[in-house]
């Protein structure tokens, strides 16, 4: 399994009031799968992302990857996974804006200790695959919207990692747009053996891929038997 969550519930404090966000949640995620996670607004979509990435800690129950939980882990060896085995897609692009594409796909792969040479090249190769050969030179103002996902794919996919978490990734796109870079996801999830886990309101495009989790008040529609 790469990554589970068991009983995994989150309760913010809200003055003297506790909101309960995520409830008794069980997911089991295995290699190179893709999923959608949906809900209405509110039902705590980007609280279960967060605490699948390390962002945010679950208030009971676990966290595992590859059998590991993350929970317990030191903030240093949580930033050391997330850059080496996450790749993280949001609604907003997130790119540097005075870095171009090639330096924006790059930067991952910098941190993680690659050198300078072999990081351009695999930039190159991946903005090439996500359709931005002629726009390696770009900065981020320079590009359209679904110019500027498409870099902050090739960022995510930067240091191959086993999972993908994306948070409304065509969340900020027309609906042509928004469909040609969820095409560009399901492609990416087929060549490569890396898992794609992606929130969306959009059930259209939830409906594309090969299975949905619905969360509602933050309790998972049905709940999935951990193997
Ligand atoms: N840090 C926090 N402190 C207190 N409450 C929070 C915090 N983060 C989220 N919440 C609350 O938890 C609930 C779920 O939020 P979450 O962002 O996970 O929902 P969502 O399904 O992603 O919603 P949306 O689709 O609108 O982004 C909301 O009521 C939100 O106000």
């Amino acid at each position: 399994m790469l990554m589970e969550c068991r009983q995994l519930s989150r309760v913010y404090q809200d003055g003297d009031r506790q909101l309960q966000v995520l409830k008794d949640v069980n997911i089991a995620i295995h290699p190179g799968e893709m999923l959608a996670i949906v809900g209405s607004s509110g039902s705590g979509k980007s609280t279960l992302l967060h605490c699948l990435g390390g962002l945010d800690k679950p208030t009971a129950g676990e966290v595992l990857f590859a059998g590991r939980a993350i929970q317990d882990w030191s903030a240093n060896q949580l930033a050391d996974w997330r850059n080496k085995e996450l790749g993280f897609i949001y609604q907003f692009h997130h790119l540097l804006p005075e870095f171009t594409a090639l330096e924006n796909v790059a930067m991952p792969q910098l941190i993680a200790g690659v050198a300078t040479g072999d990081a351009k090249i695999r930039a190159e190769q991946l903005l090439t695959r996500v359709g931005l050969a002629e726009r390696l030179q770009h900065r981020p103002a320079e590009l359209s919207g679904g110019e500027r996902q498409r870099v902050a794919i090739a960022r995510a996919l930067a240091n191959s990692p086993r999972l993908v978490l994306a948070d409304e990734p065509t969340g900020n796109l027309d609906d042509t747009t928004a469909e040609q870079v969820f095409e560009l996801l399901l492609e990416l999830n087929q060549e490569l053996d890396t898992a794609f886990v992606i929130v969306t309101h959009d059930n259209a495009l939830a409906a594309k891929l090969p299975r949905t989790l619905s969360l509602h008040h933050g309790v998972l529609d049905h709940k999935e038997l951990i193997a």
